[in-house]
């Protein structure tokens, strides 16, 4: 018999089903809202012209085809930290940042666990929020971790359950470590508000757990990178050593050229130089170095001045047609006569929006309208554009009424 005789059938991925089941559909006003990307208002892949501006530059420099160092080009790592923490941030100016290139924020959480597994004694226990991004349990899992969670999302209001959340981080143990998203929460779209953040941080602070942060959306949920980074900065502004994690797959539309950081605050130079020499222990058997051609984009975007700045007006601009959609299905219920209460899919941010709808109604829009998301009613706002939202508008209603 064969060796992989043994070997059963896994189950689908969730998210790459739905979009399965959608190309098998003809109806001509099928609309696939499960993938998490990004799509401008033809319902097109989006390259970001200042991403298409830097890889001219890229290409016409030249450049070898080395390996990049275990932890990634040097430039890349603080331009990427700068982004993050700000240009004048202690952590920056005194150089407590331990920043890696990752392959994109799946490597910088698969970097992280293992990090933590290995050198956080302790505790491992991971807390994340209740739901997360679905991979982050497998990620965790997989490096030997242990994933428990706190209250996050309130079915009733499709809102933030921060009382919840609140009591649950009250009586995490401590040690512990808490995974928290920094901004445009998958697959909620649910995000506490800043004054949520500080009364997060300081029950975190007193009971001694540690912060983990992944910030997959700097920008692309509210438009403004600075203020996606508010909980990362007021965490670090209120003393905690966090971890962050970062992608450049939706900001900068890199999906497929998997960019991201990984980094480690510490308490001065030599910690610093010794946790960098650890991560890179980590980094070499896992895969060796990261992908150059990325990093050399988000780097030249990020220190060529003029195209930092045209990134953020496009940045801007994915984030701000994301919200107009969600004013525009919003506006489409109504107009509709729907009589039920809209208001969190316009409160909430980001990609998703957590619909609310159950999965008998998420079954028939599928069914009846050929709409296809997943059954936790989650739609990514990116596949709704001018063309298709008054249509979506229409089902929703028809299966809530
Ligand atoms: C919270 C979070 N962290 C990390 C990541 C990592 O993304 P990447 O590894 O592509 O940078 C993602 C990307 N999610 O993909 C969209 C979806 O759920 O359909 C994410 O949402």
């Amino acid at each position: 018999s064969s060796w992989w005789s043994n070997v059963e059938m896994g189950p689908p991925d969730v998210i790459l089903g739905v979009t399965e089941a959608f190309k098998k559909d003809n109806n001509p006003k099928k609309m696939n809202l499960g993938v998490g990307a990004y799509r401008d208002d033809n319902g097109k892949p989006y390259i970001l012209p200042s991403v298409r501006k830097a890889e001219e530059m890229v290409v016409a420099a030249n450049l070898d085809k080395e390996y990049s160092p275990i932890g990634g080009d040097a430039e890349y790592c603080s331009s990427v930290a700068k982004l993050a923490f700000g240009t004048d941030s202690p952590v920056i100016t005194n150089k407590l940042n331990v920043t890696v290139q990752s392959i994109s924020g799946t490597g910088a959480l698969r970097i992280g666990a293992a990090y933590f597994s290995k050198w956080h004694s302790k505790s491992k226990d991971f807390y994340i929020p209740s739901p997360s991004w679905g991979n982050h349990t497998p990620i965790l899992k997989h490096s030997g971790l242990e994933v428990k969670s706190y209250r996050y999302y309130d079915p009733k209001t499709c809102g933030f359950d921060f009382a919840g959340a609140m009591e649950d981080i009250s009586k995490i143990p401590e040690g512990s470590v808490i995974l928290l998203h920094a901004c445009a929460h998958n697959p909620t779209g649910v995000d506490p508000k800043p004054e949520q953040w500080a009364e997060m941080s300081s029950v975190i602070k007193s009971r001694k757990i540690f912060p983990f942060f992944d910030m997959a959306y700097q920008g692309f949920a509210s438009g403004d990178t600075k203020k996606d980074a508010f909980a990362v900065r007021k965490f670090i502004e209120d003393g905690h050593q966090v971890s962050l994690c970062q992608s450049f797959a939706k900001n900068m539309g890199l999906y497929g050229e998997r960019a991201g950081a990984f980094t480690l605050i510490c308490s001065d130079a030599d910690e610093a130089a010794r946790v960098m020499s650890q991560v890179k222990i980590i980094i070499r058997p896992m895969y060796s170095n990261p992908p150059v051609h990325g990093a050399r984009l988000v780097k030249t975007i990020l220190t060529t001045p003029e195209l930092n700045a045209q990134w953020l007006t496009e940045v801007k601009g994915m984030a701000d047609r994301i919200i107009g959609m969600r004013t525009k299905l919003v506006e489409g219920l109504a107009k509709e006569g729907s009589s039920k209460n809209w208001q969190h899919v316009t409160d909430q941010i980001g990609m998703f929006c957590f619909t609310g709808l159950t999965p008998e109604q998420v079954g028939r829009l599928t069914k009846e309208f050929s709409i296809y998301l997943t059954k936790d009613g989650r739609i990514s706002v990116a596949g709704v554009c001018s063309g298709n939202v008054d249509y979506l508008a229409h089902a929703i209603h028809t299966v809530t009424k």
